[in-house]
């Protein structure tokens, strides 16, 4: 990182002038262990779950939404297709545990369970569930990257997953869930109030101990949460970066740091969604956002759109000429 910084004060522009797009290189660069950090190849990987929580009525959209935005997803016509097309990542399905009984070429099927059971009655998952969907991130991200792949962006598909979301960050946030809690795919004040009490009523029940990620992914998280928090784990083991999306995904990111807090420096933020909680985790996690587009739509969509800062931070980084290189004089002394 040293190496980059002292790159990036010889390139022919005055110092500081590239604001974050300087501060991203040589993060990169950290992260790569190398002064020219490089990306060649991008993916999405947008991991698929039903949630129980959805019979106490959290969402604006049935659950059966989420089988079809993965057929969707499959034949390419999501926003999360349209903006990989453009960032030229390659889309990455996994159905984790979607209610559903699903089969494509290009689904990688993995279901852990047909969704997690419902938090509002006792806990999401089991352990072996949240080890299991770890498993699938780990495994996933592996295929991923001997495939070619060096930078990674996360997405999410599962109907009833603002309110997990929503769980896992007030737990280990130590935050009321009404700070935290946003209208997802576009309840009213009215029904947001009654998700809050459904999720006051989940965190009474199974009591998730903040001070244990894994008891709080297992009670009040979901199997598409999960196996992004191993997705996040593995792409740093293996020295990837990783952005992360929305308020859902950064609630994985969120749980992965609490595991290993040297994860974050791993981490970028693709952008801000307009959930409230999620303004929150970044900020917890000191990681400041590329882009505030008022969206909040997950599938990966912010990750995706903030691929093109990190590559044009390379392209300034790598491509430009040093004050030797063109003759340009340097800054006066003094
Ligand atoms: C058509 C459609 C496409 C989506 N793509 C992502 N989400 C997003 O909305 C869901 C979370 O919001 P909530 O907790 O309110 O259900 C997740 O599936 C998330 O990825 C979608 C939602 C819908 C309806
Ligand atoms: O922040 C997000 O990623 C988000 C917000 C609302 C609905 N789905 C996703």
């Amino acid at each position: 990182m040293q190496q980059a910084a002292q790159h990036q004060q010889q390139l022919t522009k005055p110092a500081g002038s590239l604001g974050r797009l300087e501060e991203i290189a040589v993060r990169l660069a950290g992260i790569q262990g190398t002064p020219l950090p490089h990306i060649q190849q991008k993916s999405v990987i947008v991991m698929a779950g039903d949630h129980g929580v959805t019979r106490e009525g959290v969402s604006a959209y049935p659950a059966e939404v989420t089988p079809q935005m993965v057929l969707n997803f499959l034949a390419g016509g999501a926003a999360i297709n349209a903006l990989a097309r453009q960032a030229q990542a390659e889309v990455v399905i996994v159905d984790i545990g979607v209610a559903a009984p699903l089969t494509h070429p290009q689904l990688i099927s993995r279901k852990v369970a047909p969704g997690s059971a419902n938090m509002a009655e006792g806990p999401a998952l089991t352990r072996e569930q949240l080890f299991e969907a770890f498993q699938v991130g780990f495994e996933v991200l592996d295929v991923t990257v001997e495939k070619g792949c060096d930078l990674i962006a996360i997405g999410e598909m599962g109907i009833g997953n603002t309110t997990a979301a929503s769980a896992i960050s007030a737990t280990l946030l130590r935050l009321p869930v009404d700070t935290l809690t946003g209208h997802g795919t576009g309840i009213s004040a009215e029904q947001r109030q009654h998700k809050v009490r459904v999720l006051e009523r989940a965190l009474e029940l199974n009591q998730p101990d903040p001070n244990d990620a894994l008891d709080v992914l297992a009670k009040v998280g979901g199997l598409e949460i999960a196996g992004l928090t191993g997705v996040i784990i593995a792409a740093a083991a293996r020295r990837i970066p990783v952005l992360i999306d929305g308020f859902i995904s950064s609630s994985a990111a969120l749980a992965a740091c609490a595991l290993n807090p040297a994860i974050r420096n791993y981490l970028f933020a693709g952008h801000t969604s307009v959930e409230p909680g999620h303004r929150l985790i970044l900020e917890y996690l000191q990681l400041q956002p590329l882009l505030n587009l008022n969206m909040r739509l997950g599938e990966g969509t912010g990750a995706v759109l903030a691929m093109h800062i990190l590559e044009a931070a390379l392209h300034t980084h790598n491509e430009m000429a040093t004050f030797a290189q063109a003759g340009v004089s340097e800054k006066e002394e003094g």
